[in-house]
């Protein structure tokens, strides 16, 4: 994709995307453009939380690939409007910060044998700025406006990406054993006496704090949706399936032991399940839906695994209950 001096071209290429991985494939080819050398890698904090590693996001990279703590390390040292070139055995390494809002989010690490251009390296810069702001828009897409959870559109594809794989954060390797997907729905038990007895603004309330409770319950790179009006569901990794049960129990107790101003004590009832690759959204939601509906159905405030169900075990409807 050539453009004009001023890479005209390319911010209206980058401003058009609409979905992420558009949007990282744009950048790549346009700084490949811009550089004219293969011998670059842009790493990027797609979580936008210092705490988390960045993603490579031209994996096909002829650079030496860095190790996640390596590129979190990295990230951490850069600093905002600075440019950084170092020479080694002939090689000249240019370090270009990508930063949104003042907080370095990226970087871009380029290899030549000659120092680039200053107006090559600073065209860089502001091509990363308008990545940096439409992936921002993008992301903040992706939130629910009361919690900032991640919202029910996003959750079909974040199911997709780990199912198929390609979900950004694989298993920590800290140990041997891998982590599995799990996916949980939570649902606030008889939510409606709470809108009825205190209002919907006391209502929100609520769903904003049990919101607060569900994310300091799982890690920083867990996802976790808002699914619904009172329903939440959890895109979460553990060993076992047993771990998974006792995370999810502490969530439950965490949230039946919290004082809720004005209303007191409330509780939630989850369904949950391990995701296997050959499985579709549709029935993955359907099937902890069963399990939570399964929580509900034996009286609330209670986790049930789908595994737990009978096989042939009947679902009769019950209107008091809100299914996907
Ligand atoms: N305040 C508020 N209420 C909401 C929101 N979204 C959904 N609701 C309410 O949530 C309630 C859900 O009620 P039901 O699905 O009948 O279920 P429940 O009362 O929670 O009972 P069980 O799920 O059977 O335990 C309805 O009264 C909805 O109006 C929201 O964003 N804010």
């Amino acid at each position: 994709m050539k453009a004009n001096n001023c890479g005209h071209e390319w911010i209206i290429n980058l401003t058009q995307q609409e979905e992420e991985s558009d949007l990282d494939t744009s950048l790549v080819q346009i700084i490949g453009d811009l550089l004219e050398v293969e011998n670059f890698a842009i790493y990027i904090n797609k979580h936008f939380s210092a705490q988390l590693p960045p993603t490579l996001i031209n994996s096909d990279t002829r650079l030496e690939v860095l190790e996640s703590n390596e590129a979190l390390a990295l990230l951490n040292k850069v600093t905002q409007n600075k440019i950084r070139v170092s020479r080694a055995l002939g090689v000249v390494t240019t370090y270009v910060p990508v930063y949104y809002f003042g907080k370095v989010i990226g970087i871009l690490l380029i290899e030549t044998t000659t120092e680039l251009a200053q107006t090559t390296t600073m065209l860089a810069v502001h091509i990363l700025n308008i990545y940096a702001n439409q992936l921002g828009l993008l992301h903040k897409s992706r939130l629910d406006p009361l919690t900032e959870l991640l919202n029910r559109q996003t959750f079909d594809k974040k199911v997709i990406e780990i199912v198929s794989g390609k979900g950004f954060l694989l298993p920590r390797d800290d140990t041997n054993e891998k982590r599995r997907w799990y996916l949980a729905i939570a649902d606030i038990d008889h939510f409606k006496r709470v809108n009825d007895n205190y209002g919907h603004v006391i209502g929100d309330e609520v769903i904003l704090l049990v919101a607060r409770l569900l994310k300091n319950n799982f890690r920083l790179e867990d996802y976790v949706f808002r699914y619904g009006g009172e329903e939440f569901a959890v895109l979460f990794q553990t060993k076992t399936e047993a771990q998974a049960h006792i995370a999810l129990n502490r969530l439950r107790s965490n949230i039946a032991e919290y004082p809720f101003p004005q209303v007191g004590q409330l509780t939630i009832s989850i369904g949950f399940l391990e995701l296997a690759s050959i499985d579709t959204v549709s029935s993955i939601v359907h099937q902890a839906d069963m399990a939570l509906y399964h929580s509900k159905n034996s009286g609330r405030n209670k986790v049930t695994a789908y595994s737990e169900l009978e096989v042939n075990e009947e679902v009769t409807t019950d209107n008091s209950i809100e299914l996907f």
